[in-house]
């Protein structure tokens, strides 16, 4: 995993006072590392359209210019008059190597946005926003200097964003780009180097940045083993059956042993998954909540008072008795909608839907602070999990996961691993990715998945 920060520029500062870097040094880093990759990626006769801010994310663009020049053919716009020292001695090199000067934007081969980085601090004025647009409307591969222009600190558009296919981010990953609102906008992202190794760069964090390493599969060292030696999870069945048996396919394909479905009355579920009016005696873990729809605080209060580690799912977290079960022992899956719910029951804050979009990451850490040792995953185009005040992202899901079903899946992914004893955030860490990770490799398209086909993709990881 990788070390995510709210802020950089705390960082870069320190890097200029402990180890004698300069201001200077860091950008030509910076502008050096996105000159490469054009460098490698591109023809030399391609046309390179660098749109500059008054600022040091300008001054990036100009020093882009620079390197660029004679390569390709590269053309400067410059939105406002060099502001800081940078980028006035920037602009003073471009302008001394008689690097072209435009005033109107066109369509080039390669544009790169250099208007803000990590100074957005007001509203865009129209021009800007006209400006933003055009870009937007170009056909053009589109780079992003640190940020795509338009997106704050808080990650989220305040008028109109760039749209970009790729941002090189400067020195650190910020939280601000793993916003579900700036997924649309960050394309794929770089980290940049900026004149010493990350792990003298970075601190210590307490926001992390998943990568496929971190998830581990339930594979099976012994072969003297039996189902028993691989748990027994107990899915508690309620109004919709279907959400259940989706859960019970995906935790027996992800190595739970024995799967039941607690249910009232005898249904027709798929033949290896059992069912049962009562929770086994050999029970090693429980999921309960999906297509829960109405139950009697008296049955529901029993399964909480047991005992096992359990996952917390959909229509639970409208349930006020909860609250008095949220401990090391169980992993919470709600979505925003379900979040919300929970941050009001938890006594936490009463927000909208849209407060809590706007502010992930503040809410999770809300959270967190009351129950630090409770398991959270939000689900979301990017997904956040969150135990001890530490916040890991999974940023690999994708539009094909929208769909009925598909969190019915991750919480049998879960539910299977803590059956067989991993432990809650570890379980969550490593279903979230095989989650995530399976859906990407469904090529067909990105709207026919169904949570069959997702279940097959956890299988081939
Ligand atoms: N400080 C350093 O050592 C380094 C800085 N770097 C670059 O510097 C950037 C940060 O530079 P700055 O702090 O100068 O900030 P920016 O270049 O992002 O922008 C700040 C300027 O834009 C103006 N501004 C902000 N919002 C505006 C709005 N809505 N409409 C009009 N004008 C607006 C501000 O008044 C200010 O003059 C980073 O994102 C990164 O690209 C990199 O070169 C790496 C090294
Ligand atoms: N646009 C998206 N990008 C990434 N992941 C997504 C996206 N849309 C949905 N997901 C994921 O799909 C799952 C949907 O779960 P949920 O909304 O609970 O559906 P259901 O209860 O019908 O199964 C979550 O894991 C969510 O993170
Ligand atoms: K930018």
């Amino acid at each position: 995993m990788k070390k995510v920060f709210d802020e950089v520029a705390s960082l870069e500062k320190r890097v200029v006072k402990d180890f004698f870097l300069s201001e200077e040094i860091l950008m030509e880093h910076a502008s050096n590392s996105i000159f490469n990759y054009i460098l490698k990626k591109f023809r030399k006769n391609k046309t390179i359209l660098i749109v500059c801010g008054c600022g040091n994310n300008g001054a990036d663009g100009l020093a882009l210019a620079r390197l660029l020049h004679k390569n390709f053919n590269v053309k400067i716009y410059i939105v406002k008059e060099p502001k800081s020292a940078m980028a006035k001695l920037q602009y003073k090199r471009a302008k001394s190597l008689n690097i072209e000067f435009v005033h109107n934007l066109f369509e080039a081969d390669i544009i790169v946005d250099c208007i803000f980085g990590t100074g957005l601090n007001k509203k865009l004025d129209e021009n800007i926003i006209n400006l933003i647009a055009s870009l937007n409307s170009f056909n053009s591969f589109k780079i992003a200097c640190d940020i795509p222009s338009g997106i704050d600190i808080y990650g989220q558009i305040i008028n109109i964003a760039y749209k970009s296919d790729i941002t090189f981010t400067m020195g650190a990953y910020k939280t601000s780009l793993f916003s579900d609102t700036a997924k649309d906008y960050v394309g794929d992202i770089k980290l940049v180097n900026l004149g010493v190794h990350k792990d003298i760069f970075q601190i210590d964090a307490d926001i992390f940045l998943l990568e496929k390493k971190d998830m581990v599969l339930p594979f099976r060292n012994n072969k003297n083993s039996h189902k028993g030696t691989f748990g027994h999870l107990n899915i508690i069945a309620g109004e919709k059956i279907g959400a259940s048996i989706i859960s019970s396919k995906a935790a027996f394909s992800f190595g739970a042993g024995l799967v039941t479905i607690v249910c009232s009355k005898e249904q027709n579920i798929t033949e290896y998954i059992m069912q049962s009016r009562n929770i086994a005696q050999n029970c090693t873990a429980i999921a309960i909540g999906m297509g829960l729809g109405e139950i009697y605080d008296k049955n529901l209060e029993e399964i909480l008072e047991l005992n096992f580690p359990k996952v917390f799912d959909a229509d639970i977290f409208y349930k006020p008795l909860i609250v008095n079960y949220l401990d090391e022992n169980i992993v919470l899956t709600p979505h925003p909608k379900e979040f919300i719910s929970l941050l009001k029951l938890t006594n936490i804050a009463d927000i909208s839907i849209e407060e809590l979009q706007n502010n992930r990451f503040l809410y999770v850490k809300k959270f967190c602070k009351k129950y630090p040792k409770t398991t959270l995953l939000l689900k979301g185009a990017n997904v956040l999990i969150a135990k001890d005040n530490k916040i890991y992202i999974n940023s690999y899901g994708t539009q094909v996961l929208s769909k009925g079903g598909s969190g019915d899946v991750l919480s049998g992914l879960i539910a299977s691993l803590l059956a067989q004893g991993y432990e809650p955030l570890n379980a969550t860490i490593s279903a979230s990715l095989a989650h995530t990770l399976a859906s990407k490799k469904y090529k067909k398209n990105n709207y026919s998945l169904n949570p069959n086909d997702l279940i097959k993709k956890v299988k081939k990881l």
